[in-house]
């Protein structure tokens, strides 16, 4: 069995992006990333700081912006459209989910699409359902499969099936996977909370990939002998036996599962470092097509 490791697979995108960000400087051009978060969401706001401090250890310009969990939708659309317009931002990302009262669709369709590094505008995802190339991938799934990339792991003709179907996750993932290329070319198959004999669905794969938001929910039945599995889930539970009273696991009970694997990835450490790596690339890639006058 082979330990996936997301950490050391983000640090060499890492040094691929310090080369173009380094390119762009000597052009004149910082790429900058805007990052919203409404409300005060303990573990939106670990992401965020994640982010920011990534963005200063590459050298990038980085605005936070916290507004309180009673701001208004106009105020919070007035906020995009000002960074839509500021010549220094070139991805914008607000934190999902936000506040009930808030229309998300209304806030992610304000967002330039030129400044979409999350990929959740209509025209992203557009983008990737036909198979165009010069859209923004949501960050999630292009961090796995670079993973399958960087590990060997081939996803053409493989039976993959991605359990979950959100928007952030499990859709565009199959799309990506689905899609003719490198990295793509899988035989896909989407399961979620209405599908029919889990288990038996997920035994057939050959790749598994896990994103629904339920602590330890896959278990050793539902995976084939030699298959690979990776981890989406970040899930907080109560451990009175750690210091801050609760730890981080994934979607799949790595202890079980993880002896019948071919590989699989951690939790911590598996997805989530590759999803700030590809949020870096995604808005790098932005900055170059603004400084190519695109
Ligand atoms: N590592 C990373 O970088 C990231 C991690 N995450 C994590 O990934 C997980 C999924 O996130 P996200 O996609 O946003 O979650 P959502 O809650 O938006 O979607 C969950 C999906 O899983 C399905 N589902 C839920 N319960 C079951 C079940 N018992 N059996 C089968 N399917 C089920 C749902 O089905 P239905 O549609 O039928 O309701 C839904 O399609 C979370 O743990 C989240 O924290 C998310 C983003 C980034
Ligand atoms: N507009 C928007 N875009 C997102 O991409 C988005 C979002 N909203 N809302 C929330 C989810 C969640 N998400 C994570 C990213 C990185 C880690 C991450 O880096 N995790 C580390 C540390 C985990 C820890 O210890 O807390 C790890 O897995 O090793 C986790 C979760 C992005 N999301």
């Amino acid at each position: 069995m082979t330990l996936i490791d997301g950490k050391a697979i983000a640090q060499k995108t890492y040094a691929e992006s310090k080369a173009a960000i380094a390119n762009l400087k000597a052009r004149g051009v910082t790429p900058g990333l805007a990052v919203v978060l409404v409300g005060d969401d303990p573990a939106s706001r670990a992401y965020v700081r994640s982010k920011d401090k990534m963005c200063h250890e590459l050298g990038m310009h980085s605005v936070k912006h916290e507004l309180a969990a009673d701001t208004a939708q106009a105020d919070l659309i007035a906020l995009v459209k000002q960074l839509n317009a500021d010549p220094a931002i070139h991805g914008i990302l607000v934190q999902s989910p936000p506040p009930p009262h808030i229309d998300e669709r209304a806030i992610i369709e304000t967002i330039d699409p030129r400044k979409d590094v999350d990929g959740f505008h209509p025209i992203s995802v557009a983008k990737l359902a036909l198979g165009d190339a010069d859209g923004f991938v949501p960050c999630t799934p292009l961090g796995c499969q670079r993973l399958l990339i960087e590990s060997g792991i081939e996803a053409a003709g493989a039976n993959v099936v991605v359990l979950g179907r959100s928007m952030i996750v499990g859709k565009p993932l199959a799309l990506l996977l689905m899609n003719k290329g490198k990295g793509g070319d899988a035989t896909v198959t989407i399961a979620h909370s209405r599908t029919r004999n889990l288990a038996e669905v997920c035994r057939r794969a050959d790749i598994l990939i896990a994103a629904i938001g339920r602590p330890e929910f896959v278990k050793a039945d539902f995976v084939k002998d030699g298959a690979v599995v990776i981890d989406v889930g970040i899930n907080r539970v109560d451990d009175l036996n750690t210091p801050k009273g609760y730890k981080i696991v994934g979607d799949v009970a790595f202890t079980e599962v993880a002896p019948k694997c071919r590989a699989i990835t951690p939790v911590p450490g598996g997805v989530g470092p590759m999803t700030i790596a590809m949020l870096m690339a995604n808005t790098i890639a932005s900055a170059q097509r603004f400084a190519a006058g695109a």
